[in-house]
């Protein structure tokens, strides 16, 4: 079997507007939601990351000490999560990226590691589809797309639909939707 060395990712640097605060920093259970992301990751990737904006980046920092907190690369400053998952890889070298997001607070470690689980040498991008729908911000990505993104986000296209045309994609069909539930907006935070 060949080591694979997997970082895992916390994309946070949106602007939370339909949210109207920060929602990393929004509670479920009296944790914060980006923490949800962060435990269902931890133990499972070898090392952590958070990608954040300037204004989110000191609070990651004071409440994440052991985690190490950056910030997106300059040429690629706020072009959405494509710039995001290009920074991680320009920061880390990794064989594979396991992407989360950080407004994900009813995640679980199995998600993580059913998708682990079917990373093969073909895929350079594996994630889930859930209800008939595609989680693109949930999920692997191999190195070999860096070069893709780059060219992508310099000809400004910043749709995950544009790498996936780029790419080979696996993706896994999920039957549980409940850890998949992400919150845009306050009226989308409830519990059951
Ligand atoms: N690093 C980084 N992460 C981003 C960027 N844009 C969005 N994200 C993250 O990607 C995930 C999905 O973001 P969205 O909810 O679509 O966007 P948002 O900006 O957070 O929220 P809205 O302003 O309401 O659209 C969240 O975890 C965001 O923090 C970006 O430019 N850079």
């Amino acid at each position: 079997m060949i080591y694979l060395h997997i970082a895992g990712v916390l994309l946070a640097g949106g602007k939370s507007r339909r949210y109207g605060s920060p929602k990393s920093f929004a509670t479920h259970k009296g944790i914060p939601f980006y923490h949800y992301s962060i435990d269902a990751l931890n133990s499972m990737c070898d090392e952590l990351l958070i990608v954040t904006n300037q204004s989110l980046a000191q609070t990651f920092k004071e409440k994440e000490p052991n985690i190490t907190i950056v910030t997106d690369q300059d040429e690629v400053k706020g072009q959405g999560p494509l710039a995001g998952i290009l920074t991680a890889m320009e920061q880390i070298d990794a064989n594979w990226f396991f992407i989360l997001p950080t407004d994900v607070p009813f995640m679980e470690k199995w998600v993580v590691q059913q998708l682990i689980a079917a990373i093969d040498t073909e895929s350079q991008v594996i994630i889930p589809t859930v209800a008939g729908r595609d989680q693109p911000l949930i999920g692997l990505y191999h190195s070999s797309v860096k070069q893709t993104i780059s060219q992508l986000l310099q000809n400004e296209k910043r749709s995950m639909r544009a790498l996936f045309e780029n790419v080979h994609v696996k993706k896994i069909t999920i039957d549980e939707e409940a850890p998949f539930r992400n919150i845009n907006a306050q009226e989308d935070y409830f519990v059951d």
